[in-house]
């Protein structure tokens, strides 16, 4: 799919879609209980269904309703010998440990970029719970064969803190007096979001700064009803969008939310925009436009939407994290680089710091998503205050995470138009 965002003035209200970290999170726990969970608000990007289809092939029964899901299992009892993660990272990184508490051989696939991220953590540690595991050098497929049996266990968190999401969720179905210890640990707030999921669940972990997790007895989860948070990585998006041209309302966006990208709010304001929080509504409206330094290392999903926001900013804006990037749905640091760069905005790559040359004008351009969501709607974004048209190829890559992100766009005053 082609589309050509041209510039606008952004005016509206608009609803944050679900968060696709929450969801996945809340189809897993729900997978890991006993009875029917309800989950309400539910996700229904590619990532969020297939999540679902994973907790089906595990073992969970999903019936749609009109505004909810439920979900009844009875523990992971797997009917397939094959489980498909589609392109999420989370997906695979949460459900290979989970799907190892069955004693069942299982492959483990996933398509498009989800094929090139590393995957070698799993190699080297779930060995070490008595599960064989077997890679394609690293990469996907991956064959399991569990059951995974906690024990102490000290990882390596620097790659990616989804590894050690997995093996939380997983533990806390069957740990007994276990403690997994992480070393270098990066993007902790989700490791937050996960312990609150699994509290909710009915699950304790007692945590140490972020470097020990202590599952004191055998729990179970319980299933329950959980209600869908609006996502603040999208969101971001819309937030950005209106803090570089125009103003608008956000409404569905809890500000007390466990969320790492909760974090836009401090670069929003370090950028001098205008803002109003209440609980669950941001207001915001252009204001200053100041470069800014921000570190992004706990946060790298704000890469994109950040750089949009910074090449609206007069100066150089340094943002920290580069390093995090390399590994996600494309190698962010460079695929920003070269996307901005055809609107004319110099970004530099300084070993882990970006730094964006902005207020230099943004060029009207056709750019390429690298089959990235983020990059296609960064893009969407630095169109608003282009000098002309911005054409995205290889937009469709946005319902990864949120596909109804050009119909939002347009309520709040975006021109978008799908090219056939
Ligand atoms: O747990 C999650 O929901 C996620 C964790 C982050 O990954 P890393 O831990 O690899 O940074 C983030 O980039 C990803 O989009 C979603
Ligand atoms: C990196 C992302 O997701 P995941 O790692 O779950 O594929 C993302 O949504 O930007």
């Amino acid at each position: 799919m082609q589309v050509t965002v041209s510039p606008a003035v952004i005016k509206g209200t608009v609803t944050a879609n679900p968060s696709k970290s929450a969801m996945q999170r809340a189809v897993a726990a729900a997978l890991l209980a006993r009875g029917t969970s309800i989950i309400r608000n539910p996700g229904l990007s590619n990532d969020c269904l297939a999540a679902l289809e994973v907790a089906e092939n595990l073992g969970a029964k999903i019936k749609r309703e009109a505004d909810h899901f439920e979900i009844t299992s009875n523990g992971v009892k797997p009917f397939y010998d094959e489980i498909n993660c589609g392109e999420s990272g989370l997906g695979i990184r949460m459900f290979t440990p989970i799907a190892a508490l069955s004693d069942i051989a299982i492959t483990i696939e996933g398509h498009g970029s989800l094929k090139t991220r590393p995957m070698n953590f799993f190699e080297e540690v779930l060995p070490q719970l008595g599960v064989k595991c077997v890679t394609n050098g690293g990469k996907l497929p991956l064959q399991i064969q569990g059951p995974l049996t906690p024990k102490n266990i000290t990882i390596d968190g620097s790659l990616s803190s989804q590894f050690l999401t997995g093996l939380l969720m997983a533990y806390g179905a069957v740990a007994d007096d276990a403690t997994i210890t992480v070393t270098d640990l990066k993007s902790k707030p989700y490791i937050a979001l996960t312990l609150q999921l699994m509290e909710h669940f009915g699950v304790h972990v007692e945590e140490k700064n972020f470097e020990t997790f202590y599952f004191r007895k055998k729990q179970a989860y319980k299933a329950v009803e959980y209600t869908v948070e609006g996502d603040w990585s999208g969101a971001a998006f819309l937030l950005v969008a209106a803090a570089v041209a125009g103003k608008a309302e956000v409404q569905h966006l809890n500000t007390a939310s466990a969320q790492s990208d909760k974090a836009i709010i401090d670069a929003l304001k370090k950028a001098g925009a205008g803002m109003l929080e209440g609980v669950f509504t941001v207001n915001i409206e252009k204001g200053g436009l100041n470069p800014f330094e921000f570190d992004a290392t706990d946060c790298p999903d704000l890469f994109p939407p950040l750089v949009a926001l910074a090449a609206n900013c007069k100066g150089i804006t340094t943002i920290k994290g580069v390093s995090r990037l390399a590994h996600k749905e494309s190698d962010r640091g460079l695929t920003l680089q070269e996307e901005f760069g055809k609107m004319g905005i110099r970004i530099d790559l300084q070993g882990d710091i970006m730094l964006v040359h902005g207020g230099t004008g943004i060029k009207g351009a056709q750019v390429h998503s690298h089959n990235d969501h983020r990059i296609a709607m960064a893009c969407a974004v630095a169109a608003l205050t282009a000098d002309g048209p911005v054409t995205i190829d290889n937009a469709e890559a946005i319902n990864k995470s949120y596909p109804e992100f050009f119909d939002h766009l347009e309520l709040i005053g975006g021109k978008v138009a799908v090219n056939v």
